[in-house]
């Protein structure tokens, strides 16, 4: 038998991507005590400074790393979770979802300020649909500028003056080192973070399977996998009914019977003005049901309808 080859980890260049994948290569070579090397694998979406959408949207992070997977540069990807679409890839596994960060958004402000302290008018940067109609729906009467970058970026446009804040994922920021900039943690009741936001994907060639079985012994950690699959549900069921930005947070908690799952959701028009606000609960057996049924009931109850229903 020849001796196990290098495990290569395919990961975007940028500081954040490096700082997760970096930490997934060291997990994997404790665990199955292999050598494993991270691979840098370009993509549009870190070279390009044109709005997203212009190019197909954060899927572009996700494909050049997938790509390489399949031509058999790298055996292992990692994304951030919330980064990869909802339907499943041909030929990609995702072998171990593990233990999620803190999954909510927190608020970098200038002079140490929170949401509630920012005067009327503040100028806040975020990229994300999502984030600027939950802030708008605040009525603090913000004025939500469009921003993209890394988080480094981002942050810098509040050091130097250009923005009043700006609202990261906090998972984000606790991989680079910088929580200490942290202004504001944001409780979900007021923003409910991205479905995936905090946890990370690892994915195998789907062929690779005794691979893929070591990656999910290694790292998978099924109350986050449970968790993500009842947000990631409602975000495809949602996305397949309406086009409004949509928010969802499952928790697992140990209940009497055994592990429970409480999800919430959020779908709402772009000014924040009108919003469709659900929850539900299982267990992480069922996390899919869950999801259905949250969506079923959301678009029963006029989500679909909150993307055209934009007010001027
Ligand atoms: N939108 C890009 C992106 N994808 C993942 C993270 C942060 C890490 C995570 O949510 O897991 C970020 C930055 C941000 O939203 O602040």
């Amino acid at each position: 038998m020849t001796a196990p080859s290098v495990i290569r980890v395919g990961t975007r260049a940028s500081r954040l991507a490096r700082t997760q994948s970096g930490h997934v290569a060291d997990a994997l070579a404790a665990a199955l005590g292999r050598e494993v090397v991270l691979v840098d694998v370009s993509t549009e979406g870190d070279t390009s400074s044109a709005p997203l959408a212009s190019f197909g949207g954060v899927g572009v992070f996700v494909s050049a790393l997938r790509e390489a997977l399949l031509r058999g540069e790298v055996d292992v990807a990692v994304h951030s979770l919330k980064d990869l679409p909802t339907a499943p890839h041909d030929g990609i596994a995702l072998a171990a979802v593990p233990t999620r960060e803190d999954p909510r958004d927190v608020v970098i402000a200038r002079d140490g300020l929170t949401l509630g302290e920012l005067p009327t008018g503040s100028r806040l940067g975020t990229g994300s649909p999502r984030r600027a109609s939950q802030l708008h729906a605040l009525g603090l009467g913000f004025v939500v500028e469009g921003i993209r970058g890394n988080v480094d970026t981002r942050i810098r446009k509040v050091t130097d003056g250009e923005l009043d804040a700006v609202v990261l994922a906090r998972a984000g920021i606790a991989r680079l080192g910088r929580l200490d900039e942290v202004t504001e943690v944001l409780d979900p009741l007021q923003m409910l973070p991205a479905p995936g936001q905090g946890a990370l994907a690892v994915e195998c060639r789907a062929t690779d399977a005794d691979l893929v079985e070591k990656v999910r012994a290694a790292l998978d950690d099924p109350r986050t996998r449970a968790a993500v699959t009842a947000e990631r549900t409602v975000l495809a069921d949602l996305e397949a009914g309406c086009s409004a930005p949509v928010g969802a947070l499952a928790e697992v908690a140990e209940g009497d019977d055994g592990d429970e799952l409480w999800l919430r959701a959020v779908a709402l028009s772009p000014d924040g003005g009108l919003s469709v606000r659900r929850s539900a609960t299982g267990t992480p057996g069922d996390a899919s049901e869950v999801g259905h049924r949250l969506a079923k009931e959301m678009l029963a109850d006029g989500a679909g309808s909150l993307i055209e229903e934009k007010v001027s």
